[in-house]
């Protein structure tokens, strides 16, 4: 079988010829997914009845063949911001064009740290009034990625180990951060954690990121 690294280098030879979305593009994408993610919470909590939510169904729908008139072979991408690292538009994550991302906005620090203040909706519930436990992996990992490349070492995440030390609380502002303790040839590795409300340490995490050879 081929291997990570090949794989990735095929795709991005063949997006390479792909132009990026102009910000204009990306800010009406953005605010489309912003809608969609309004969406998918309204469908979770909705209360109306069995008949209007048959007819929302197929105005989704319609809308849905719409957008897919034309599509593209690959997700996104955008132009590079100056001194900046390039957006990952449509990450589940923190992409601003992904609906089913939070999203996260992450930002890397000068001195190394990746961090980002933000809020889960309770669409993202696991125990009551909880954030779900993946999702929290799912953020540190993405926030330890950020990290890792922010340090000029990115890579695809070998190991990921968590410590759920309390409940995270969703509809609540919080924090991540990571940053790179170590590089060592192909290896990388790095410490998070997510900071509920009160300062108080919620999940921390430890990666090891590798750049795939093959
Ligand atoms: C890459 C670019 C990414 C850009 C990111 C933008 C930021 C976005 C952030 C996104 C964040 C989200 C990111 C995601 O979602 S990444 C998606 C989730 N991760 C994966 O799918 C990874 C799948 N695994 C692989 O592709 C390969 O196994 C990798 C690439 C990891 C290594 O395969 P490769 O064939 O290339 O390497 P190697 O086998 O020669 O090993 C090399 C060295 O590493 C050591 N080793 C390997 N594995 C392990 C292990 N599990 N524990 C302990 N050690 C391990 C190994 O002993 C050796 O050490 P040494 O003998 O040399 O001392």
């Amino acid at each position: 079988m081929t291997g990570a690294g090949a794989a990735m280098r095929r795709v991005l030879e063949a997006r390479a010829g792909v132009a990026p979305l102009g910000e204009a593009e990306v800010d009406v994408l953005a605010e489309l997914a912003e809608r969609v993610r309004e969406l998918n919470e309204a469908v979770v909590f909705t209360g109306v009845d069995v008949d209007e939510i048959a007819a929302v169904r197929d105005e989704v729908a319609a809308l849905t063949a719409r957008l897919s008139v034309v599509r593209r072979e690959h997700p996104p991408l955008a132009e590079a911001r100056i001194g900046g690292m390039t957006r990952q538009l449509a990450s589940p994550v923190s992409g601003v064009v992904n609906p089913i991302a939070p999203p996260v906005h992450i930002q890397t620090l000068p001195d190394g740290t990746a961090r980002a203040e933000f809020q889960i909706g309770p669409i993202y519930e696991g125990p009551p009034s909880f954030v779900h436990g993946g999702v929290s992996a799912m953020i540190l990992d993405q926030v330890l990625g950020m990290a890792a490349s922010a340090n000029g070492t990115p890579g695809m995440t070998a190991t990921l180990e968590l410590r759920y030390r309390r409940p995270t609380p969703h509809g609540v502002p919080l924090v991540a951060e990571g940053k790179v303790t170590r590089s060592e040839g192909r290896r990388t590795f790095a410490d998070a954690r997510i900071l509920g409300p009160d300062g108080q340490v919620t999940v921390e995490a430890t990666a090891m990121f590798v750049m795939p050879m093959r």
